[in-house]
């Protein structure tokens, strides 16, 4: 299978995967991307099992619009069984890196919201460390230039994505040659810097459960949790 047939895989196995948990007033969170994309087209042969959705950017919104599922504004609802989204890397904590499609912020939030994350991801998104792929900062236009000196003193090499504005008006650095052992303390030193919106790394919400599309099969992952026992 090619890298979009395991894209298909996993947005087809999340659908089955989330059915058994819906009601006719669910709300289901809905990521952006290409296995995102796929998601949507799915989730509209069950959308009589569900009340509508959340999108992650205007781009979902208008493709699940287009799929005769209604959008509703977080503001307008009080909650989101379950966010099922792609990501640019995964970790065996499911810690994530996020950002590739300039979604990062409100991926974030719809995340945070939901009682479930569901990633879904080919195998090539699958690191033992994370950072390899450059890991997104949406940044206030005004901070760009302060936020990537501090994002150097942090060992990072930032590179601003010309021409790309994010849903909320702001810019995006992508930050190479980063080695990402502690996800948790990155994520939260970067978002430190004054002028960052928010950065890639899911690790404060980590997925909860990775499907991920392989030669041999959809593999489900669950978060390893570390235990004091
Ligand atoms: O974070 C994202 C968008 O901001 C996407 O989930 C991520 O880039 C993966 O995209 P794709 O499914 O196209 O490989």
């Amino acid at each position: 299978m090619n890298q979009d047939q395991l894209k298909q895989a996993v947005a087809r196995a999340a659908v089955e995967y989330i059915k058994p948990k819906l009601e006719r007033n669910s709300i289901v969170g809905v990521g952006t991307g290409s296995t995102a994309n796929y998601f949507i087209d799915y989730l509209a042969e069950i959308k009589g099992f569900f009340d509508g959705a959340v999108a992650s950017s205007e781009a979902s919104a208008e493709r699940l619009r287009q799929q005769g599922i209604p959008v509703y504004d977080l503001n307008a609802v009080d909650d989101i069984c379950v966010y099922v989204d792609g990501a640019d890397e995964a970790n065996p904590q499911l810690h994530l890196i996020k950002g590739g499609g300039a979604a990062l912020t409100r991926e974030k939030i719809v995340a945070s919201v939901a009682d479930e994350f569901v990633c879904i991801a080919d195998g090539s998104k699958w690191v033992e460390t994370l950072g390899a792929f450059p890991l997104p900062v949406e940044v206030i236009p005004m901070s760009r230039s302060h936020v990537a000196r501090e994002l150097v003193k942090l060992g990072g090499d930032p590179v601003y994505r010309k021409g790309v504005v994010t849903d909320n008006g702001n810019e995006i650095l992508d930050v190479h040659n980063l080695h990402i052992a502690d996800a948790l303390s990155v994520e939260l030193a970067i978002n430190q810097i004054v002028g960052v919106v928010t950065n890639g790394l899911f690790a404060h919400r980590p997925a909860d459960v990775l499907l991920l599309g392989t030669e041999s099969g959809v593999e489900t992952h669950r978060a390893l949790v570390e235990s004091g026992i």
